[in-house]
């Protein structure tokens, strides 16, 4: 029988079944801060072990500070989380990706770049944006802090398989226009729950077209409408992206890898439940003007409206029929396990082209780790980025989650690359505008929503 790349995936991983469960053994688990604390607790409470300590690693990113990196975390909270993960990894055997250290980073962002995501294996965190790892052919999904200790203590997880949906991107995209908006473009078509309870496969040319980093940016998305997977094909790209890092298979271990790799894509003739065809080229740069990731429109659109939509235009400040393209922006922010990586950063510089962040405009560059910010900084992206104005910070979740010391005041309205908009996620009354790396720079830089295509003319 034909198979899906989902269906080999959950296949090699099933222990046992029951009804419409089955137990899966999970191969690697990612943990942070914010996520950990009771996972812990649970395990000492019932005086349990790490089954495989050598399967987990471990980072804090979403409450650490972005500047002044190497002295006391002025917030105790934050202090205190951070402290306790680090506590917590030495009690149990974890190793602990350290603060001040050259690997730390957005879980995201160093599971894939350190070689420690890779395809064919099962691979969880407490996260809902786990679904990025998929990009290399992995069954990846989020989980909540009770699972996260059940993994810990068994390696395993009870899991319902999802249905299959695939996603079919035909033709090539325009110049300015990346993987971020496709993100964005398909998010708006199905809507915020529209996959839920699907295990969405991203295929078709402009699929194959992209980076890691943009299939990456892609299944990070996933989530956003509503399923909890999102996977993208292992190919020759996936391979050379993985080969020789740091935690990556060698020698003859890497020959065996790649070859059981070679048999994870989808059969040509595997069914899916649902298939959906987006045209790549004619998706335009993509910005959302609500409160929900799918509330997004195409620059040069005007705005909608309908009762549905009253209150997310009412707190964005928006009004039906005003055109999106040209709206003020008082904040900028470049960064997330979306669009943190290297390829995001040099995307975002490229479009400077000798500008200034315009006046009363606050941007800040947040990489999504030590090894994107040492890569950015060999390129000489971090003088570009602060001669034009933009604040060059340490790694971390920043300004996509505000839970540091990077929050928007009220009121303030922020073009950002990140991958949530709702109401008071970049700080109390602030307003998100999501969209690509290249169109946030330009942003900054006119200090409204323009269409990057324009500046890059
Ligand atoms: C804090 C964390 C559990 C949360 C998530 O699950 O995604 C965060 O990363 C987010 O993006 O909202
Ligand atoms: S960067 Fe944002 S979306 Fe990603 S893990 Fe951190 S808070 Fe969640």
């Amino acid at each position: 029988m034909p198979w899906t790349l989902y269906e080999k995936l959950w296949d090699a991983h099933v222990v046992a079944e029951a009804g419409d469960k089955a137990l899966l053994y999970i191969d690697r688990h990612l943990l942070h801060e914010v996520s950990t604390p009771q996972s812990f607790q649970a395990l000492r409470e019932d005086g349990l072990q790490v089954r495989r300590p050598d399967t987990q690693l471990a980072v804090a990113d979403h409450s650490v500070p972005t500047h002044d990196r190497g002295g006391a975390i002025a917030d105790p909270q934050a202090a205190a989380q951070i402290a306790l993960l680090e506590r917590n990894c030495a009690h149990f055997g974890i190793e602990y990706l350290a603060l001040a250290g050259e690997d730390q980073g957005i879980v995201h962002v160093i599971g894939p770049e350190q070689g420690f995501t890779l395809p064919g294996i099962t691979l969880v965190c407490g996260d809902s944006h786990t679904s990025t790892h998929g990009a290399f052919g992995a069954l990846a999904f989020g989980v909540g802090a009770s699972e996260c200790g059940t993994v810990m203590a068994t390696q395993t997880l009870w899991q319902a398989k999802a249905r299959t949906l695939r996603v079919t991107f035909t033709g090539k995209l325009q110049p300015g226009v990346s993987a971020k908006d496709m993100a964005l473009a398909f998010v708006g078509i199905v809507g915020a729950s529209g996959a839920t309870g699907y295990a969405v496969e991203y295929a078709g040319e402009a699929v194959e077209a992209l980076s890691m980093e943009g299939r990456m940016t892609v299944c990070n998305m996933t989530i956003e409408a509503g399923a909890r997977t999102g996977l993208v094909a292992p190919d020759a790209k996936t391979f050379a992206y993985v080969h020789g890092r740091s935690r990556a298979p060698r020698g003859l271990a890497w020959e065996q890898a790649v070859a059981a790799w070679r048999a994870l894509p989808s059969d040509a003739d595997a069914k899916f439940d649902r298939e959906i065809v987006i045209d790549a080229s004619e998706i335009a740069p993509q910005v959302t003007f609500g409160t929900s990731p799918d509330q997004v429109m195409p620059i040069g659109g005007s705005l909608p409206g309908g009762d549905k939509l009253a209150k997310a235009m009412r707190y964005m400040d928006v009004h039906a029929g005003d055109l999106i393209e040209g709206l003020g922006i008082d904040h900028a922010f470049i960064g997330s396990c979306t669009n943190g990586r290297i390829e995001d950063l040099r995307s975002a510089a490229a479009v400077i082209r000798g500008g200034h962040v315009a006046p009363g405009v606050r941007a800040l560059v947040v990489p999504g780790s030590m090894r994107v910010k040492a890569q950015a900084e060999a390129e000489g992206l971090d003088t570009l980025f602060t001669q034009a104005g933009f604040e060059w910070r340490e790694p971390g979740c920043s300004l996509c989650v505000a839970m540091n010391d990077d929050r928007l005041p009220p009121g303030a309205r922020c073009a950002s690359t990140s991958n949530r908009n709702f109401e008071g996620r970049q700080g109390v009354g602030a307003r998100t505008h999501l969209m690509s790396p290249a169109m946030v720079a330009a942003a900054a830089i006119a200090g409204r929503i323009v269409d990057v295509r324009e500046v890059l003319v």
